[in-house]
């Protein structure tokens, strides 16, 4: 079985876009629980256009399951999930003016940096993931950061099984092996939706969790939300 983790984020950029409190981000996070998701995800921007930091605060209080904070290591970021010690931290080096995320770790160049970051939260309890591209050496390189797992970058993939490529899911299988052959759990996510998400999971072998918000929230303006929990699960099963 592989975890389920939904990205709240758009609940918070609805919720921002009239400046009240609807929809209610800790209702519709306690409710995306009680259908059965096994997480929940955040990925806090500096301009905290979306989730903002006090949303992380309140989620660490109601949060059951898993819950994990993505984002970019700077000290911002650091105190916050220090303070809030989510269940896991998945690191992302997005630039302070992305859209979204677009690209993976460099672990090769960055590997002094990350170590020391992964080593100071995982002192503090926390499970590390490194959000990362296919490329093998960066696989190799991101086991000798210490971090507890990776996080497989998966647009290339979606836009490209969109097309009708199944085929580009190949190095994603890959790096899969390797990172489990050298010790890492992994993770994926970006782009990753009810059309793709079934073939992702029967062709990566040992996928212990994935984190879905942007399609998710769309697909649940037509299936609505407990709909859509419930038959990603049964794809992940
Ligand atoms: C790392 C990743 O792929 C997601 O966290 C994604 O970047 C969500 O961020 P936005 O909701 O700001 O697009
Ligand atoms: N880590 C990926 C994530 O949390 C959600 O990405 P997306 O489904 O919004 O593209």
């Amino acid at each position: 079985m592989t975890k389920l983790s939904v990205n709240v984020n758009k609940i918070a950029t609805l919720r921002n876009s009239r400046g009240g409190n609807v929809p209610n981000l800790l209702k519709v996070a306690t409710d995306i629980e009680d259908f059965g998701a096994q997480g929940i995800t955040i990925h806090p921007r500096p301009d905290q256009r979306h989730i903002r930091y006090q949303d992380a605060y309140d989620l660490k209080e109601i949060v059951r399951t898993e819950y994990n904070i993505e984002g970019n290591p700077i000290p911002e970021f650091m105190d916050l999930v220090l303070a809030i010690k989510p269940t896991q931290v998945t690191l992302v080096p997005d630039s302070v003016e992305t859209l979204t995320s677009n690209a993976g770790w460099d672990t090769i160049t960055h590997q002094t940096y990350l170590s020391e970051m992964i080593q100071e939260f995982k002192l503090n309890g926390i499970r590390t993931s490194v959000f990362i591209d296919t490329d093998l050496s960066l696989i190799e390189a991101a086991a000798k950061t210490g971090a507890d797992r990776i996080e497989l970058y998966t647009e290339a993939f979606a836009t490209e099984f969109g097309k009708g490529n199944k085929k580009a899911v190949v190095p994603y299988t890959k790096a899969a092996i390797l990172a489990h052959e050298l010790g890492l759990g992994i993770n994926a996510g970006h782009d990753l939706s009810l059309d793709n998400i079934a073939f992702f999971k029967e062709s990566i072998p040992y996928l212990a969790e994935v984190s879905i918000g942007h399609a998710l929230i769309s697909e649940s303006l037509y299936l609505g939300l407990e709909n859509v929990v419930n038959m990603y699960l049964h794809r992940l099963k």
